[in-house]
């Protein structure tokens, strides 16, 4: 990348966020952090006048209300991060005249679908969460600057409160009972670190200008699987991984018998055929569980 370039992250400790930072970026590229504590984006003035002074070449937003079930009750934060925060951000963008890269949720389908939902599937929110993420992509999608809305799904790793991190925690919580999963949501889980690499890609080509792009790509891990195949991965790759001195019983359970807060799509695998023409496979989850399961005690205690 020629010269001196800012790519501007909103979001610093969030697990996207840290991947982001992870990345190794090139000579010439800085990418700077905001978190909810360096600015504050409610403040619209402020939050403009704090942007423009960094003069970034494109913007990633990372920042949500991610967690699904506390949003069925906190309502308009969940609106505020989720919908009201992308469409300011796509409007600032706009008028700085830089691109946008935003990043939504498999959520904004209701799982009635029988084949994967591709970037034209109509989308019907279950969820508050869903809702309001449907919500901040549409408002983005509307804006008339350079925007792109990367949908993905399921996303784990090294950090923060992921699906990994969560069924590790059950795990050592279990005193001899089985790990219940739910097996009738059958969904793309990611590696948060390849979704990370993708939006570094697509915020170079934004800046670059080289090919047009679409406005809204799918982008998620492979082969398709439900909660229970998901864990049932972790538990094997942990226990050849040596971490687990018994490896924990596993029970397979449908939805009915884990309530939670928010209704989950049934079926929310994405069709990722764009992202493939385009260079960017979708990278298969259990790939990334091997990695994460060989430096997870350093990685995780460092
Ligand atoms: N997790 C998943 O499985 C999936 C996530 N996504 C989407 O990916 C994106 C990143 O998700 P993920 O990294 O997992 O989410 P996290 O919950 O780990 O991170 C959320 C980010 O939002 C920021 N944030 C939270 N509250 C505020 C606030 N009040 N003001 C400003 N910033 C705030 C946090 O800031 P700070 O850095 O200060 O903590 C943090 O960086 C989101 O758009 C999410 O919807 C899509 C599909 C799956
Ligand atoms: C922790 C746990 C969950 N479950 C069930 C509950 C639920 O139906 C399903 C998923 O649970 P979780 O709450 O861990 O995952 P959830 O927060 O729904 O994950 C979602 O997060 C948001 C941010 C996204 O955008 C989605 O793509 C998706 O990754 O698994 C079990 O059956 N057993 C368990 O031990």
């Amino acid at each position: 990348m020629a010269g001196n370039v800012t790519i501007l992250v909103i979001g610093r400790n969030g697990q996207l966020a840290r991947e982001l930072a992870a990345l190794s970026w090139p000579g010439g590229v800085n990418a700077v952090f905001l978190g909810r504590h360096d600015i504050c984006l409610a403040n619209t003035l402020a939050a403009r006048r704090q942007i423009a002074a960094l003069a970034p070449s494109a913007i990633i937003n990372t920042a949500a209300f991610s967690r699904v079930d506390a949003a069925e009750t906190a309502i308009d934060a969940c609106w505020e991060l989720n919908a009201r925060l992308p469409a300011h951000l796509a409007g600032l963008a706009d008028s700085l005249g830089v691109p946008l890269l935003h990043v939504s949720t498999d959520y904004v389908f209701d799982g009635a679908a029988q084949e994967p939902y591709g970037e034209s599937a109509t989308t019907n929110p279950l969820s508050t969460y869903g809702l309001a993420k449907e919500a901040g992509d549409r408002a983005v999608l509307a804006a008339t600057g350079r925007v792109l809305v990367v949908r993905s799904a399921w996303l784990f790793g090294w950090h923060g409160d992921n699906v990994l991190t969560r069924i590790l925690a059950r795990c050592h919580q279990l005193s001899g009972a089985a790990l219940r999963m739910v097996d009738d949501q059958i969904g793309s889980p990611t590696p948060a670190a390849a979704l990370a690499g993708l939006l570094q890609a697509l915020a170079f080509e934004l800046i670059g200008g080289h090919r047009s792009l679409p406005r809204l790509l799918h982008f998620a891990g492979q082969p398709r699987t439900s909660w229970h195949g998901f864990a049932t991965a972790v538990l094997d790759t942990w226990s050849r991984a040596g971490h687990f001195a018994a490896r924990p019983a596993l029970a397979a359970i449908p939805s009915s018998a884990y309530p939670t807060a928010a209704r989950r799509p049934a079926f929310s695998v994405l069709d990722c055929r764009t992202a493939t023409a385009l260079g960017f496979p979708p990278p298969d989850w259990r790939d990334a569980l091997d990695r994460l399961a060989r430096g997870w005690t350093e990685r995780r205690a460092a």
